[in-house]
């Protein structure tokens, strides 16, 4: 075992890790004695005829086989944690934001400090997003996995160590970790709190985008991904599990670790990336481009080109557009919009309100883009080149409309005068024969 984590470079790849010289199988995926007595489990994140380039499996070689659990009862604590559907209250065509998610008043571990925002689709159909924020005080003693979607996690603020089941991964604010539909997590802050969203994906798992014109290379590079080396702890003491299952939480006891898997090799695993490492592609003519291409991730639904969710950052980058209005331009878009800020200022809104650790979602059709102080601003300014530094915002875009939780209707950090942000525009005055 080693001290620090460490790390696999690239996408998707198929790596084969293990802890202990000898213990990973050669040559089979399930021998007849895998060695040291260890026990050979597939784990699969994609149906097994899946084709090929889609295809998600990992072989776990671990201590004991996970079957091996006494029956799940229901748990009763991450009060705000929901699932899609989201018909808890009817979906909102507003523009909405909210203040900075709150600290607990005691202590709360990653799993209770959860609550949703809202999301789309359906985990039984195995379609969309559910979206979240943690404002967590408390390390995890026990482990959680969801069997409803994958989890992006975009730290805030406060760094997190996340042990899985597949190594360690460890993140601070401005890099992202994603962890497997059903793998299983515990997260630790080794700065006594920390902040944050996910993006709980139902659908398919996130991939880069295609580049089209752009090329063989840019925005996020497939080397700057990476994987944990396996890791384990051979501990024989009870230990929680937490599983999110069709929205219902479920917990079991273990009189073991479940972070015993000893060697695995497969392209299912959970990831991390630093966002700082953005290949950010901007106009060096003219006009604001569509945000489009500033795409981390992705996960497509079935209609090309039409995402049931894109992972979309905006991060420091220069500003040269001539004659051209540089924030991004007042639209009404299809696609329904989750923003969240991790650090900085974001350049559509500039007369405060949208700040580090809030939330806004402008969801599909609906009239936003810069706010008034925003809109004067860059009508008078300078056009010399501009560099937008020190921050980081992000958006969840997604093919349908991002119904709330009653929390996020409900919560007093809901800003209610949110509207007032699009008041003061004068009129235009065209000129009449
Ligand atoms: O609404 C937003 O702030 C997100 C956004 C940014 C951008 O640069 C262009 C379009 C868009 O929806
Ligand atoms: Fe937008």
């Amino acid at each position: 075992m080693t001290d620090a984590a460490d790390y696999i470079p690239g996408f998707g790849n198929h790596v084969a890790t293990e802890a202990v010289a000898g213990a990973l199988p050669i040559g089979r995926n399930s021998p007849q004695k895998v060695p040291f007595g260890l026990y050979a489990e597939q784990l699969s994140g994609s149906a097994f005829t899946a084709p090929r380039h889609e295809n998600r499996r990992s072989w776990l070689y671990r201590l004991r086989p996970t079957a091996n659990h006494p029956a799940f009862t229901r748990y009763d604590g991450a009060p705000h944690l929901a699932s899609a559907p989201f018909d808890a209250v009817p979906p909102s065509p507003n523009r909405l934001r909210w203040d900075a998610l709150p600290w607990p008043e005691g202590a709360s571990d990653f799993v209770d400090a959860l609550v949703s925002y809202g999301g789309t689709g359906s985990v039984a159909e195995q379609t969309g997003v559910g979206i979240h924020g943690y404002a967590a005080t408390a390390d995890m003693a026990r482990a959680f996995f969801s069997a409803d979607g994958e989890w992006l996690i975009v730290p805030q603020e406060g760094r997190l160590s996340i042990a899985t089941e597949l190594g360690r991964i460890d993140v601070a604010p401005q890099q992202i970790a994603v962890i497997p539909r059903g793998v299983r997590f515990r997260v630790a802050l080794p700065d006594g709190r920390a902040r944050g969203y996910v993006c709980e994906n139902y659908g398919a798992p996130f991939r880069l985008p295609d580049l089209g014109p752009i090329g063989a290379n840019g925005l996020a590079n497939p080397r700057d991904f990476e994987t944990p080396v396996a890791w384990f702890e051979d501990v024989d003491a009870a230990c929680e599990v937490v599983q999110k299952f069709q929205g219902g939480l479920w917990t079991t006891t273990l009189d073991h670790s479940p972070f015993d898997v000893v060697a695995w090799h497969g392209n299912l695993a959970p990831y991390r990336y630093d966002l700082t490492r953005f290949n950010t592609i901007n106009t060096v003519s003219f006009d604001h481009p569509d945000p489009s291409i500033f795409t981390v991730l992705t996960s497509p639904s079935d209609t090309p080109g039409t995402a049931s969710c894109d992972f979309v950052i905006f991060p420091p980058r220069w500003m040269v557009a001539e004659g051209t209005f540089r924030p991004p331009w007042f639209h009404r878009n299809v696609m329904s919009e989750f923003m969240g800020l991790i650090a900085g200022a974001y350049d559509a809104k500039e007369g405060g309100g949208f700040v580090p650790g809030g939330a806004s979602l402008h969801n599909q059709m609906n009239g936003h883009g810069p706010d008034k102080a925003a809109y004067d601003k860059a009508v008078a300014a300078e056009l010399t080149p501009v560099k937008i530094d020190g921050t980081m915002a992000f958006m969840f875009e997604t093919r349908h409309v991002v119904r709330l939780s009653r929390w996020a209707e409900a919560t007093p950090t809901r800003q209610l005068d949110y509207d007032d942000v699009w008041t003061g525009f004068a009129k235009a005055s065209v000129p009449r024969g």
